[in-house]
């Protein structure tokens, strides 16, 4: 049974539709990405699965609660990093962490305090005169110190050095490996490609692609320079195969199965110069949110604010 499931979820601020028809489901012991342009519409998508904001149609539901009308059951078994965390300025670092494992059914502060020392933050600082890393590194200690069964985090890593990136992933890995489930919203790819099983891209409001982190990794690309102006790809090799891309004698490949037939055929073509690389999300985010013949959104399609 999935963990979390939307059916046609849609959240529309005035006439603006932030989040169109989105269906998903996530499953549990599933580390899943979120990934957009800014304005995407991921905060406003995790926003309303914690019920924060009320769906203008279709349903969410949470460990089979519906996260609107059911949402004090649903955050019982969610902790979320929101992406601009606020924690009591006036407080030392410490008591903010004793003050949400105290208030969190599922929280430790013994193990919020070793969390710390792993991000090496100074727990007698006040938040007020933290950086905006450090607030960062705290309010990670509180969330991820909980035993929710669900972890949402809304870009995580933001603000954070490289080494405290890593120790973060550490800890997604971490949460994964006990069998808990995250979801995960974030602009850094290569943290997507690391941590996550599956992710989701989403444009404009809406869902535009699921894909599972292996079958991605499985993708390559093949970049080939050929003289000869009749290639064609045999016809058993077309279900294997997809040209993508032809310029002069510079043609471009795109496979998600077995290389070894495709090489041994290449191969007898005698091309002047053969690259293979695998795809990475990175092509397919380009792909997803630069399509060939697409217009950038004109200003008139920005949102009204609404309180
Ligand atoms: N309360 C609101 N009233 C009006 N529009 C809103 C409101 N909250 C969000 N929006 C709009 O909804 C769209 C989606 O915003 P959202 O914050 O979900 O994007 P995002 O993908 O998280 O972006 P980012 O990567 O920049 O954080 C944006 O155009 C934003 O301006």
């Amino acid at each position: 049974m999935s963990i979390v499931e939307t059916r046609a979820l849609t959240k529309r601020f005035g006439d603006f539709v932030a989040l169109d028809r989105c269906s998903l489901t996530v499953q549990p012991g599933d580390v899943f990405g979120l990934l957009g342009p800014n304005g995407a519409g991921k905060t406003t998508l995790l926003r309303t699965l914690l019920g924060f904001l009320r769906p203008s149609s279709g349903t969410a539901s949470i460990c089979g609660h519906d996260v609107f009308s059911e949402s004090l059951a649903v955050r019982q078994n969610v902790a979320y990093l929101p992406g601009d965390a606020r924690l009591p300025r006036h407080m030392r670092g410490r008591s903010v962490l004793r003050f949400f494992s105290d208030l969190h059914p599922l929280g430790s502060a013994e193990r919020s305090l070793a969390l710390a020392d792993r991000f090496e933050l100074d727990l007698q600082r006040r938040v007020g005169f933290m950086s905006t890393g450090m607030r960062q590194k705290l309010a990670l200690c509180v969330v991820l110190s909980t035993q929710s069964p669900i972890v949402i985090l809304d870009e995580p890593t933001a603000n954070l050095d490289p080494s405290v990136r890593k120790a973060v992933l550490e800890q997604v890995e971490q949460i994964r490996d006990s069998g808990r489930t995250v979801i995960l919203s974030s602009h850094v790819l290569s943290e997507i490609e690391q941590v996550c099983n599956r992710v989701v891209f989403l444009r404009r409001g809406q869902l535009v692609l699921e894909q599972s982190i292996s079958e991605l990794k499985d993708r390559h690309r093949i970049i080939l320079w050929i003289d000869d102006k009749h290639f064609e790809i045999p016809h058993s090799l077309r279900e294997r195969v997809e040209e993508t891309f032809r310029e002069g004698d510079r043609i471009v490949l795109e496979t998600d199965s077995d290389l070894a037939p495709l090489l041994s055929w290449l191969a007898t073509l005698a091309p002047r110069e053969l690259r293979l690389e695998p795809l990475g999300i990175e092509a397919i985010y380009d792909r997803v949110h630069h399509p060939v013949g697409d217009a950038s959104v004109a200003d008139s399609n920005a949102p009204q604010e609404v309180a």
